[in-house]
């Protein structure tokens, strides 16, 4: 029995599989606005067979876009559309996620196929990025951010209780905060990116509290009945990965107290002096050792796309969801091909009826 397509229930949401869409910047935003690449992405991705589809890293703030493409909740306007995004996902039979984030110093920046760099200083298409400390990331994003004040952490925080509240008045059931890939929350946690001397910085204390406060007051307005997640980068290989690993498990312990329902366990990307052991799910014994620490459920991703992949971290217990990406960019039917080569029961029925009837019975020459 392919335990990748056993359901799997959190809080009052229970996913039909253990297979996730994971949130996939689409770039093709105008003011933050959906429009009828999203809708098709989105609708698509659902339809697809996977039990979970989550909404790509959506912008708490104007500034908190990674490039001027990124979708936004920071006005009723753009929660209206997201609206119909969420329904769109649950009429195809998913239930609907959606990521909010702020990018911090990897903000104003080109899509990646239009440079994937910082929009140069004085173009107007630009702004001013902030950070916990005014140090950049380097390399192709070498914009120095602003170091945020204490006012700015204050509305920064602020802006995602906001975003929160518009995502559950917008029927999303799933809601995971982008604590990870060297964005805003993830710089807060970074002895590379947060230089602070002041309670917000130092130690893990210190370089935890926007992170805490955050989920903390986030929680405070999404229902308890709906899981609330983090995306959180536990590890950077950059050469200190047993004590950003211990930090990081120790934040979990922390959120899981104060009400973490599943943490999404990814890569921290603050660094690009990083030497990351790419490979087919080469974070997984990363999640099983977040899973079994930190005692709590786990999503994870990152090459883990090939049937055997994917059935191993869910039967082998690395993971409670797999985030396969990619895979779903080139195939959103990609569910269907793995309920095929794990010899589910009418795996053509992963897929909405029109098609399953069709492919169930699929013989060429008929
Ligand atoms: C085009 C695109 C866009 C994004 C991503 C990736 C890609 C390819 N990824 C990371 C993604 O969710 C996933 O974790 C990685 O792609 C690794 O999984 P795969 O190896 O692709 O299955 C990503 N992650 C995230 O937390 N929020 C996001 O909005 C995005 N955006
Ligand atoms: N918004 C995000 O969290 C993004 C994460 N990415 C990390 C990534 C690195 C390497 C390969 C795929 C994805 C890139 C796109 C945007």
């Amino acid at each position: 029995m392919a335990q990748l397509f056993t359901p799997f229930t959190l809080k009052s949401v229970t996913l039909k599989n253990r297979i996730a869409v994971p949130p996939m910047c689409q770039y093709s935003a105008v003011d933050g606005l959906v429009n009828d690449w999203h809708r098709v992405h989105y609708a698509g991705l659902a339809r697809g067979g996977a039990g979970l589809v989550i909404v790509e890293a959506t912008a708490v703030a104007p500034e908190g876009r990674i490039t001027p493409g990124d979708l936004g909740i920071w006005n009723d306007e753009q929660a209206a559309e997201l609206a119909n995004i969420a329904k769109a996902i649950k009429e195809a039979g998913a239930v609907p996620g959606i990521q909010i984030a702020h990018a911090g110093r990897k903000a104003s920046a080109n899509a990646p196929w239009e440079g994937d760099d910082h929009i140069p200083e004085g173009d107007a298409r630009g702004w001013e990025t902030l950070s916990p400390s005014a140090v950049a990331f380097g390399k192709n994003l070498p914009k120095v951010p602003k170091a945020m004040t204490k006012a700015d952490i204050q509305r920064v925080t602020a802006d995602f209780v906001a975003a929160a509240r518009r995502a559950r008045d917008a029927g999303f059931e799933w809601l995971e905060l982008h604590f990870a890939h060297g964005y805003l929350a993830q710089s807060f946690f970074s002895v590379h990116a947060n230089q602070r001397t002041d309670e917000y910085g130092g130690d893990f204390t210190g370089r935890s509290r926007f992170l805490i406060e955050t989920f903390d007051a986030v929680r405070a307005e999404w229902p308890q009945d709906l899981p609330l997640t983090a995306r959180f980068g536990v590890i950077e290989y950059d050469g200190r990965d047993e004590e950003t690993l211990a930090e990081a498990i120790a934040l979990t312990n922390i959120l899981r107290e104060k009400g973490l329902d599943m943490l999404n366990v990814s890569v921290g990307f603050s660094t690009p002096d990083s030497n990351i052991p790419w490979g087919p799910g080469f974070l997984a014994p990363v999640a099983r050792r977040v899973r079994n620490e930190a005692d709590l459920p786990v999503a994870s991703s990152w090459g883990v796309e090939a049937a055997a992949v994917a059935e191993r971290c869910i039967a082998e217990g690395d993971m409670d969801l797999v985030m396969i990406g990619r895979a779903m960019l080139a195939d959103p039917h990609y569910s269907y091909r793995l309920a095929q080569q794990l010899q589910v029961e009418k795996p053509s029925w992963v897929l909405p009826a029109p098609y399953a009837h069709w492919l169930e019975r699929y013989r060429l020459g008929e």
